[in-house]
């Protein structure tokens, strides 16, 4: 069941909480809603739910317009960060309760609700724990439990509030690839609020990144973190560097670094943005680029090497960092303390006008004038 988010506006007292937001939510997807803390992600979830109204717009499933339609008769199943289970009930009665609390007219029958909480216990992987309680259960089962539950009555929609939010890393880790796994086999069309941009980017299809308010992009995960179309976006998912500075001489120039700039008019100012594995290190200037950087840290956890400097000669806001692969790492052995340069691959320039930025490729510029030559 698709959603369609029309034109929604929603204030508290003098505060826009949603403005003008229109979004298309695709049918048998997962589309996550990601942005800082109060951004507004929970009242739109609220919203597309029906336990909250909007001051205008619509809200429709599969075209249909269901801003009028009672929170009861959405059809939609729910999952929060603190799992509502009832504390009296075994973990099948817990399954089993919104099923016993339909109607007579809609209530299926004791054997088929009790096949029902069967299938949904081996689909969360969890059938020998029915009859527990939920103090005998861990954060990571009790949130299985809870979205179970929320699948009992086949909802046609999920909406997920930040539900492995009070849980700890590897339990988080481990439920995001069981939950994707789950979407995979069920194709429920899903939305999940989280301000985690890695969940994001890991779990969902779709992501919708938000900001005071307003949607800020839409895209698919790699072409989000590949094509962000603001500052607002670049700062919000992952690490990056930053050179400010003046274009003078097909240079952008900033005290004692530069870094070429074919192509782009003299006398402006401009931003460069640069992920940090978009980044190369050596030990002497390149021809693109002089951005000498002191190590002033070195982290061997994972699966890269993680450094981090500080500009020389120059200024930025923000520690650089650079990834390296260990196998680079053992071949150049860089050591605190020591000058390196940066060499760029890839950057992505803001000019002062504040149009969406420009992706510059040095590799591609410079194997463009290798071939001219
Ligand atoms: N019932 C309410 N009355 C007044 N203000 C509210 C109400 N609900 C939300 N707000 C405000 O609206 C803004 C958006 O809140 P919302 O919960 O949607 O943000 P969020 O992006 O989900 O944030 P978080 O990640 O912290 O949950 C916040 O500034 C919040 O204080």
């Amino acid at each position: 069941m698709s959603i369609t988010i029309d034109r929604i506006n929603k204030r508290f007292g003098n505060f826009t909480a949603l403005n003008d937001v229109s979004l298309e939510i695709p049918e048998g997807k997962l589309t996550a809603l990601l942005g800082p803390s109060g951004s507004g992600k929970t009242t739109l979830l609220r919203i597309i739910a029906g336990l909250e109204s909007s001051d205008s717009g619509r809200v429709l499933f599969g075209g249909d317009d269901v801003s009028n339609l009672h929170v009861r008769d959405r059809n939609i199943g729910f999952v929060f960060q603190h799992y509502a289970l009832f504390r009296h009930l075994t973990v099948a009665e817990n399954i089993a309760f919104g099923l016993e609390s339909l109607p007579r007219k809609e209530r299926p029958g004791k054997q088929e609700i009790r096949q029902r909480v069967e299938k949904l216990l081996e689909m969360i992987q969890l059938p020998q724990l029915a009859n527990r309680y939920p103090s005998q259960l861990s954060g990571g089962q009790k949130q299985r439990v809870a979205l179970a539950r929320a699948l009992a009555t086949q909802p046609r929609i999920l909406l997920l509030d930040e539900p492995f939010g009070a849980l700890d890393a590897k339990v988080r880790k481990d439920l995001r690839r069981w939950l994707r796994a789950l979407h995979d086999e069920y194709h429920f069309t899903s939305i999940f609020v989280t301000h985690d941009q890695e969940e994001a980017l890991e779990l969902s299809d779709q992501v919708v990144v938000m900001s005071q308010g307003q949607v800020e992009q839409v895209n698919t995960p790699t072409a989000l973190y590949a094509r962000p179309e603001s500052r607002f976006v670049f700062d919000f998912l992952g690490h990056v560097n930053t050179v400010v500075g003046l274009v003078k001489g097909q240079k952008l120039v900033q005290g004692d670094a530069w870094i070429s700039l074919p192509g782009v008019r003299n006398d402006q100012e401009a931003q460069l943005y640069l992920r940090p594995h978009e980044v190369q290190l050596a030990r002497a200037p390149s021809v693109k680029a002089k951005l000498p950087l002191r190590i002033a840290s070195i982290s061997l956890i994972g699966s890269e090497v993680r450094i981090e400097l500080m500009p020389e000669g120059w200024q930025s806001d923000e520690v650089w960092e650079v990834g390296m692969s260990h196998s680079e790492f053992a071949r150049q052995s860089p050591t605190r303390g020591e000058l390196w340069y940066a060499v760029p691959e890839v950057g992505h320039l803001f000019l002062a006008d504040g149009a969406e930025p420009r992706t510059i490729d040095w590799q591609y510029t410079e194997a463009a004038n290798a071939s001219n030559m």
